[in-house]
């Protein structure tokens, strides 16, 4: 008998987005359907798979949930998105949908491109892609803004032929979308929203649906069944980095423009007074992305610290479990020429 394809939605959108933050959303409203998750993150904390399975949804069960951390998705789609795609289908209990979060730093186009490869086309199809936007970071010029920025990073290294990497990125994950979620709405009032609306719109050529969310709260039903194909499609997305080596087979995208790492610190008394000195060293270093776990004494539970450029979000998340070491254990992401040890050194001395 011929099985029917499973629907994917890719989910992207720049760092803190809010993408793990609306299909939390989504498993906690899946309407009944079953649903298999497949998470990549940037930098290997592992932070948005614990959110996620921390959310206890019944449309997804812990096993149904994938992680990929051996980089961002983008660039290891033979390695690891195939074979874990095809061991996803061997199982016996098919999920009904399946849904894709791409790191923050991703280009979804090389992924979408995947679903065309023969071992996937006959069995899966790319129901839409989701990009998600923060709208307050728009609204703030986070994506348009740091030409100065640019212009410095280029007189350091020669290499960078690109516009900002930021700008780049942003337009690229806008250019491979089906559908636009315009979040934190709750962070701009209306003439920022429209401001957000207008720049957004002029960064592509293409017209897909735009929609407003606050903490990602999209319908099930708008977010899933979009059913577009998009692989199909997928030439008419190219990105920049697609455009720029069209007939340059052997040139491999990286992600050189941005650096990870992990900071260890030790026990955190006053996690108030941490946040705001993360705050100082975020603004500080520029950091675009902070997010992890501390360890806070005399609480039986973990903290979970979101930073999204100076915002930060905190709140206990669960309870250390038995034989798990307590720690304090943060990822940072910035741009590739940001300052590791002095930043190590300031979170070191901000949890003191
Ligand atoms: N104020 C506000 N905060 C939001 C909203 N949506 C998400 N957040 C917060 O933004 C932070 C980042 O959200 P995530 O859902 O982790 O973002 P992400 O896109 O998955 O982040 P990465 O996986 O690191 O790229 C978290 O602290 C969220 O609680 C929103 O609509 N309004």
């Amino acid at each position: 008998m011929l099985q029917q394809k499973i629907p994917a939605t890719v989910i992207t959108g720049f760092l803190g987005a809010g993408k793990t933050t609306m299909i939390r959303n989504l498993l906690q409203n899946a309407n009944g359907k079953r649903i298999a998750l497949i998470i990549n993150e940037f930098g290997d904390l592992g932070v948005d798979g614990d959110v996620l399975k921390g959310c206890g949804a019944e449309a997804c069960t812990e096993d149904d949930i994938i992680e990929l951390t051996n980089g961002c998705i983008c660039c290891t789609v033979a390695d690891d998105f195939i074979p874990t795609m095809s061991k996803l289908l061997e199982r016996e209990n098919r999920p009904d949908h399946i849904v894709i979060e791409t790191s923050g730093l991703a280009l979804p186009q090389p992924l979408v491109a995947a679903f065309n490869w023969p071992e996937i086309k006959t069995q899966v199809t790319v129901d839409g892609v989701v990009t998600v936007v923060d709208s307050a970071a728009v609204a703030a010029g986070r994506f348009a803004d740091d030409h100065d920025r640019v212009d410095a990073l280029r007189v350091e290294d020669d290499n960078l032929d690109h516009e900002s990497p930021l700008e780049e990125l942003f337009e690229d994950q806008l250019t491979a979308a089906d559908l636009i979620v315009l979040n934190k709405t709750d962070l701009i009032d209306a003439a920022g929203l429209k401001m957000v609306r207008d720049e957004v719109a002029s960064r592509i050529t293409r017209k897909p649906t735009m929609i407003e969310a606050k903490n990602g709260e999209v319908a099930a039903a708008v977010l899933l069944g979009l059913g577009v194909g998009s692989e199909d499609d997928i030439a008419n997305r190219k990105s920049h980095h697609d455009l720029e080596h069209e007939n340059d087979v052997e040139h491999d995208h990286d992600h050189d423009e941005f650096e990870s790492f992990v900071v260890e610190v030790g026990a955190v008394a006053d996690p108030a007074a941490f946040v705001e000195r993360l705050k100082a060293v975020i603004a500080e270093h520029d950091i675009l992305r902070l997010k992890g776990f501390a360890d806070v004494p005399g609480k039986p539970m973990r903290l979970l610290i979101q930073a999204v450029g100076s915002r930060i979000d905190q709140y206990f998340e669960r309870a250390w479990k038995s034989g798990e070491t307590r720690g304090t254990r943060l990822v940072v992401i910035g741009l590739h020429d940001i300052d590791e040890p002095a930043i190590r050194a300031a979170v070191a001395a901000a949890a003191d």
